[in-house]
């Protein structure tokens, strides 16, 4: 194990044998999660995420391979030592999980109780936690007044409460509307920026990927298919069947359904642009009438991560032969240009 990384995966399996029929949940995966980064995972469901996200906190224990978390094999501990590795991992989950018998400050407070935190550190911890999601005046409240985003900000300061190393988010945000999930996505971005936690976050929703994460792992029938920098994975997704996850859920590449559409209604030679330097392709398109061509926009988009913007622009060319090559030469020197085939 590298000494940054505080996550590592070592050709990982782990299967479900029901009757006489094994499923494989995960399936062969190697991965690092380095110290201070977000990791994301995300695949449709039943790709594995769950199932790779609880063998980190040996909640699952692989059948091939080892799980190494914060220099330990937790993949070989026994369930009386995995206690004190657990009290290093917060965990956020989706249907927020808070103790309804409890009020806000007695949720948070209450992973500190069991790690033994005498009662004046706790209700101070417990105090900066709710300063710091922002429910210092909800701490007398139970869950049932809570806003969904409000619940999930309180599984956030609970997770947060012992100071753990590492913050696993299984589909943290996929009960909340978008704009509550927005909320929550940039209250997990400050965790990891302000205090430094590392997080893990599974999902099927790219836009969690898109603006937390700093690499992303595409998972499928249990095996990573891709993995890289966001920014990379994203703005070129590879074409393979089994990666299609990305290109799927990338708006601004025309599916085939829209180049047919297209061609019925726009004539010209249909070409796609990347936008990774939006600022030059802008000032090619603002040349067309010197090259002698026009171009109509007929799909496109430009999305953001965490470091970077991407996009890709689709354009039907129209004019003289040799003109429209040109143009197209010179649009090709200020961002990739793929033909789109008929
Ligand atoms: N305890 C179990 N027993 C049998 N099969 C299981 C068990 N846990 C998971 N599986 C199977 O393993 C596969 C992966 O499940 P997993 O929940 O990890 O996927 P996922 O990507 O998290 O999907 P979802 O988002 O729907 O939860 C599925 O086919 C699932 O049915």
């Amino acid at each position: 194990m590298s000494s940054a990384s505080l996550i590592e995966f070592r050709n990982v399996s782990r299967t479900f044998g029901t009757g006489n029929k094994t499923i494989t949940a995960v399936d062969d995966v190697s991965l690092t999660v380095d110290r201070g980064e977000v990791y994301g995972v995300i695949g449709f469901s039943g790709a594995g995420k769950s199932t790779l996200i609880r063998l980190i906190n040996g909640l699952e224990r692989p059948t091939a391979g080892s799980v190494h978390v914060l220099d330990q094999e937790i993949s070989a501990m026994r369930e009386g030592q995995l206690a004190k590795v657990r009290s290093r991992i917060g965990m956020v989950f989706q249907q927020f999980n808070l103790f309804h018998s409890r009020d806000v400050a007695g949720n948070v407070a209450y992973p500190l109780k069991v790690a033994g935190w005498k009662k004046s550190d706790r209700d101070a911890r417990v105090a900066e936690l709710l300063e710091f999601v922002g429910l210092s005046e909800k701490a007398e409240q139970h869950p049932e007044q809570l806003s969904g985003g409000q619940k999930q900000r309180v599984g956030i300061a609970r997770a947060l409460a012992a100071k753990p190393d590492i913050l696993l988010a299984d589909e943290s945000t996929s009960a909340l509307d978008p704009k509550t999930t927005a909320e929550v996505l940039q209250l997990l971005r400050r965790a990891n920026e302000e205090l430094g936690i590392t997080i893990v976050a599974i999902t099927h929703e790219m836009e969690v990927i898109r603006s937390i994460a700093d690499r992303v792992a595409v998972m499928d029938q249990g095996r990573i298919v891709e993995t890289g920098l966001v920014y990379d994975v994203f703005s070129s997704p590879r074409e393979t069947k089994d990666a299609s996850f990305v290109g799927a859920a990338l708006k601004n590449r025309p599916s085939v359904e829209d180049v047919e559409w297209i061609r019925r209604h726009s004539s010209g030679r249909l070409i796609i642009v990347s936008l990774q330097n939006a600022g030059a392709v802008s000032a090619v398109l603002g040349e067309a009438a010197t090259h002698g061509v026009s171009f109509e926009i007929v799909h496109g988009g430009m999305s953001t991560t965490k470091n970077a913007s991407y996009g890709l622009l689709t354009l039907a060319v129209d004019g003289e032969s040799d003109a429209v090559t040109a143009f197209v030469a010179a649009l090709n020197a200020a961002g990739e240009v793929q033909e789109v085939h008929a």
